[in-house]
């Protein structure tokens, strides 16, 4: 991982406000089945991608969220090279992915939370040796960027121990480690924290922000948890059925969703339930209390007024689910939320804060 300068001076041909460009990109599927009593097998088309349009500039890390089967993951194989669009256009880095998979794949990281890239079998130190020989990066490179994974990712002590045996939040550290060692310029993420407890996702989050800020890597985040989208992403697109319907920043789409997050609090003892200004005690038991306030509002302001006047222990915050933005978002009706097809069967602009 070179610094932010490095990134820039690799730049081959791409602008930088569109250094991941994608215009009216569509995937559709033909699944096959077959129907009870009907000889022939039906064909059905899935369009995992209906008409997606961004850019991304140089050194942005961009949030890509929504529900389950919005076409997520078939946007980031797109980008890959691993799946070719069925229309409309990608450049990565200037580069088309689906025609220049292999010169790409040195300049892109992957991580797919839910699969690891690592060798089962071999120590994450013989798993790196061979990806360095895969990407051909240079010796000098390659060990100070083990060096600077190794340390910020905690990895000390588990290069020598077969992937198998490592826990989940360890093998998730390995493959961001690996995904990182051939020095890419975007590093697509999907799904980095799923499954990992708090300490675990904290280590993650921390390392992600280092290398977007320091070393200027470009960064498309896939994830479940709104709390990785706040902590890491200045911007967040949400995909539904296949379009993109929000294009902006996350308290932006709080006020499109009009949702609410949660302040649950432990109390020093049982009291009766908290009355404080700027949110509603929805739930008591015992010393602990969950209190609703607007998913936009500030979280600090209501935490001093409940100090001040409650025996506070600990809070936390939790977000809303995605799925319970995006269902807000569509029975609010926010204007052109849905992206909707008009008459001609264009696609409505996404909403953009
Ligand atoms: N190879 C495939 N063949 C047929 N349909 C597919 C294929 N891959 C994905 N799909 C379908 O395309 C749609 C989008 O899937 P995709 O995996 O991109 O969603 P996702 O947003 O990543 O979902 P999740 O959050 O559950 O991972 C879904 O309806 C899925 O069933």
């Amino acid at each position: 991982m070179g610094t932010r300068e490095d990134a820039a001076a690799r730049g081959e041909g791409a602008g930088d406000d569109g250094f991941i460009e994608l215009e009216g990109v569509e995937k559709v599927f033909r699944v096959r089945r077959r129907r009870a009593g009907r000889r022939r097998r039906e064909v059905r088309e899935v369009r995992a991608v209906d008409g997606i349009s961004f850019r991304v500039p140089r050194g942005q890390m961009v949030g890509y969220i929504g529900p389950n089967g919005a076409g997520k993951s078939t946007t980031i194989k797109m980008l890959t090279g691993v799946l070719t669009p069925s229309g409309g256009r990608i450049r990565v880095a200037g580069v088309d992915p689906s025609r220049e998979r292999m010169r790409l794949a040195r300049r892109i990281g992957v991580v797919f939370g839910q699969r690891t890239t690592l060798w089962w079998d071999l120590p994450l130190r013989d798993s790196y040796a061979l990806a360095r020989r895969l990407y051909r990066v240079p010796e000098a490179r390659w060990r100070a960027n083990l060096e600077r994974c190794v340390d910020l990712l905690e990895l000390d002590g588990l290069l020598d121990v077969p992937v198998r045996q490592l826990s989940l939040g360890q093998r998730m550290r390995g493959d961001i480690a690996a995904a990182l060692l051939h020095d890419p310029e975007v590093l697509y993420l999907d799904e980095p924290t799923i499954g990992l407890d708090v300490i675990s996702k904290a280590r993650v989050r921390s390392f992600l922000r280092r290398v977007n800020t320091e070393s200027g890597v470009t960064v498309l985040l896939t994830t479940h948890d709104l709390t990785d989208i706040e902590q890491l992403c200045d911007r967040v697109m949400v995909i539904d059925h296949g379009r993109l319907v929000y294009d902006g920043a996350l308290e932006g789409l709080h006020r499109a969703g009009g949702g609410e997050r949660t302040l649950v609090v432990d109390l020093a003892r049982e009291v009766p339930p908290v009355r404080v200004e700027g949110a509603r005690t929805v739930r008591v038991e015992g010393p602990r209390q969950w209190l609703a306030f607007p998913a936009a509002a500030s979280a600090a302001p209501l935490v001093a007024r409940i100090a001040a006047e409650y025996p506070l222990v600990d809070l936390s915050v939790r977000e809303p689910d995605i799925e319970d933005v995006i269902a807000r978002m569509y029975a609010r009706g926010a204007a052109g939320a849905r992206g909707d097809a008009g008459p001609d069967g264009a696609q409505a602009p996404p909403v953009v804060s």
